[in-house]
């Protein structure tokens, strides 16, 4: 029988702040529940969780005031292209022909700001960049931050977990004994959620960062799509209609969700109008920006005109294997993307019960805003 739901947030807090010490045997609450002790300590088919810090907590006392607007500014746009100061040393392998790199020989955490600067343009451009034996997951939570503060006011998420004390991280967790895959594909036929992350929010993200803890020896990897791309494979005619198009994002049916799942919603859900098609402030590029996880209702539409199109947007994206890349986690592996420029997806295609833990940091970016068709 499952243990009663005793001290949940409260326990991995002082787990996590002390890193060691007393816990007791707890379910965390939160819309993805886990035992506190399986991940601790292990179970006899897994060993504990690598980066017990990071542990998901969700404090339901707290709460957020709405967001206000800042001044973004935007370190790709002083990059010196030739990226000297990023990848001199690195190896560097594209991963297909329109999106997505690998990059071995940098140590992201130790880059001087004209190497942050040239990540943040090196990054818009592939889109996708996977940086392999990072120290991201090992240094202090709060360096880590500091280090992606670099690119964008951190983004606090309205209802996901975050290790005890640093709410400016978003955690993907499932633990040792997590039977989420097998209930999902009872119900569905795929896992694949395509979407940019918080498009909702008045200033989404740009370069966003996400590094694994903890992972599947198989499964559990992420797709990304190039949305530039995506936008160019268009006819010319096509796009010129796209263009003045604006959408609506919405954070209610995510608020929504957490709660009926006994999560937080740590702020007051949002929707924002963006344009249909943006402008990528450092490389000029035109991008498509609608993904199916937010993107609600094209403003001016009727209702079938909206989901028709929104429709084909979506499906363009999703079936563009030809503008697609997936990515395979290893341990130290920092992933980075402009999420301007790209959706992603991630896969739930294990279901053996290893754990898979994951750390995101999100600077926000500058309002998306569009630039004329030519
Ligand atoms: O778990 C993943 O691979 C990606 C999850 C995700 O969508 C995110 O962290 O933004
Ligand atoms: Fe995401």
């Amino acid at each position: 029988m499952a243990p009663a739901l005793v001290e949940t947030p409260q326990a991995a807090a002082t787990y996590a702040k002390n890193g060691t010490g007393e816990y007791k045997e707890a379910y965390i609450g939160g819309p993805k529940a886990y035992r506190l002790d399986a991940e601790l300590k292990g179970t006899e088919k897994q060993p504990p969780a690598k980066y017990p810090k990071y542990l998901p907590t969700w404090d339901s006392e707290k709460t957020y005031p709405p967001l206000q607007p800042f001044e973004h500014y935007e370190h790709g746009k002083d990059a010196d292209p030739k990226f000297l100061n990023l990848l001199q040393n690195a190896q560097v392998v594209d991963l297909t022909a329109n999106i997505g790199a690998e990059v071995h020989g940098v140590q992201l955490s130790k880059l001087t700001d004209k190497g942050k600067d040239e990540l943040a343009l090196f990054v818009a451009q592939k889109k996708v960049v996977a940086f392999r034996e990072q120290d991201l997951a090992d240094i202090p939570i709060q360096e880590a931050l500091d280090f992606g503060g670099y690119f964008g006011r951190h983004h606090i998420h309205p209802t996901s977990g975050a290790p005890a004390g640093y709410p400016e991280v978003h955690l993907v967790h499932r633990g040792a004994e997590d039977t989420t895959a097998r209930d999902f594909f009872e119900e569905r036929t795929n896992s694949v959620t395509w979407h940019s992350d918080v498009t909702y929010e008045k200033q989404p993200p740009g370069t966003t960062f996400l590094y694994v803890l903890d992972a599947p020896i198989a499964g559990g990897d992420t797709l990304f799509a190039n949305q530039a791309e995506a936008y160019r494979r268009l006819s010319p005619e096509f796009q010129k209609r796209l263009h003045g198009l604006k959408a609506i994002h919405s954070a209610i049916e995510q608020a929504g969700n957490s709660k009926n799942r006994g999560g937080v919603v740590r702020r007051e859900p949002v929707t924002s109008i963006h344009p249909i098609v943006r402008t990528h402030p450092a490389t000029g590029e035109k991008a498509l920006f609608v993904n199916r996880q937010f993107t609600r209702r094209i403003v001016g539409f009727k209702k079938e005109e909206s989901d028709y199109l929104l429709k084909f947007l979506f499906d363009h994206v999703a079936k563009g294997q030809d503008f697609q890349a997936r990515v395979k986690w290893a341990p130290g592996t920092v992933v980075v993307w402009d999420n301007r420029v790209t959706a992603h997806s991630a896969l739930l295609d294990w279901d053996d019960g290893q754990r898979r833990h994951l750390a995101r940091i999100t600077p926000q970016a500058e309002p998306p805003a569009e630039t004329p068709f030519q």
